[in-house]
C-alpha cells in the first residue's frame, strides 16, 4: 500500500516560496502529482498558476521549499536539466518555427542530440521517428505534416505545440493556458486530445476556461493568492462556497 503509493508519487511540490522583493507569488505552496495522472490548476489572475509552472521547471528558484521529481530534489538544478530528467513545457502563446514543416518542427522537439541539423535528412533515429508519428496522430495533424507551420490556424498551431511536448519524450507535459484563443469547437477538439493521452503521460493543465476543464473531468487544485485553496472534481470545487467566493463566483 504505502510501497505502491511512494512509486506511484511523481511530483511532488513542497512548501514553496516564491518572493518578489517581498511579494509572494507562492507562498508555502504544495501539491503532489502521481504517475499517469491528468490535473488541472485554476485560480484567478496572479493567483500563482504560471509561477507554479515556473518553479516546477526551473525559471525561478523558491526562498522556501522543495520540487521532487521523483524522489530527486529539482528546485535548484538549471532549466535544461530539469527538461533532460522528462519535464516539458508549453507556453500560453504558440512557439512554433512558422516556416519549418509541421514535420519538421516535431523532428526538433523530438531530437535528443540537439545538434539541430542533426534533425533533417536522413539520420533520424527510428525511435524518434515514431515519436513525430505518434504525435501527429496524437493531434489529429498527420494529413497537415508536410504543410508549413506559419500556414496553420491558430488552434491547429497550439495543437502541434502539444504535440511537440508529447515528441520530446516527457513524462511530465506542463500546458499552460493550452486552450489560449480558440473558439468553442478547438477546446473540446483540445480537452479530448487532452483525453486520449490516458495515463500514458502525466499532465498538468491550467486554464481559465471552466468549460474546458469540465470536459477534462480531471482533479481540481484551487490557488489563490500563492496559496493551496482547494483539490477535489469540479463538482465539488464549484460547490464551495471559499473557491465560489475567489473564484468562480467571478466567472459564473
Ligand atoms: N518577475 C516577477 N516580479 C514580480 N512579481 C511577479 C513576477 N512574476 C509574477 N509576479 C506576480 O506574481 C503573481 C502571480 O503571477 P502568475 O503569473 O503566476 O499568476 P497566474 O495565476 O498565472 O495569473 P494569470 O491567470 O493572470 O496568468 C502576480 O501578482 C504577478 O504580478
Amino acid at each position: 500500500m504505502s510501497g505502491s503509493a511512494i512509486s506511484d508519487l511523481l511530483l511532488s511540490v513542497d512548501g514553496v516560496t516564491i518572493d518578489y522583493s517581498g511579494f509572494k507569488a507562492l507562498d508555502n505552496f504544495s501539491m503532489t502529482l502521481n504517475r499517469g495522472e491528468t490535473r488541472v490548476v485554476i485560480g484567478p489572475n496572479g493567483a500563482g498558476k504560471s509561477t507554479l509552472c515556473d518553479t516546477i521547471i526551473g525559471r525561478v528558484r523558491p526562498s522556501q521549499g522543495r520540487v521532487l521529481f521523483k524522489g530527486e530534489e529539482i528546485q535548484r538544478l538549471p532549466e535544461q536539466q530539469i527538461v533532460a530528467r522528462g519535464i516539458c513545457r508549453k507556453f500560453q502563446a504558440p512557439g512554433v518555427l512558422l516556416t519549418l514543416s509541421v514535420r519538421d518542427n516535431l523532428a526538433l522537439a523530438a531530437r535528443k542530440d540537439r545538434r539541430w541539423w542533426k534533425s533533417f535528412g536522413t539520420g533520424i533515429p527510428a525511435d524518434e521517428k515514431l515519436a513525430v508519428e505518434e504525435a501527429l496522430e496524437s493531434v489529429g495533424l498527420t494529413h497537415r505534416a508536410a504543410v508549413e507551420a506559419g500556414t496553420l490556424a491558430h488552434g491547429e498551431k497550439q495543437w502541434l505545440e502539444i504535440a511537440m511536448v508529447m515528441a520530446t519524450g516527457a513524462e511530465l507535459l506542463l500546458l499552460d493556458e493550452p486552450t489560449a484563443g480558440m473558439g468553442p469547437a478547438e477546446t473540446s477538439r483540445t480537452a479530448q486530445l487532452i483525453l486520449g493521452l490516458g495515463d500514458s503521460r502525466t499532465v498538468l493543465v491550467i486554464d481559465h476556461d471552466m468549460s474546458f476543464v469540465e470536459q477534462l473531468a480531471a482533479p481540481v487544485t484551487v490557488m489563490h493568492q500563492g496559496k493551496f485553496l482547494k483539490q477535489g472534481s469540479i463538482a465539488e470545487v464549484r460547490a464551495d462556497a471559499e473557491v465560489a467566493a475567489v473564484y468562480l463566483g467571478h466567472t459564473a
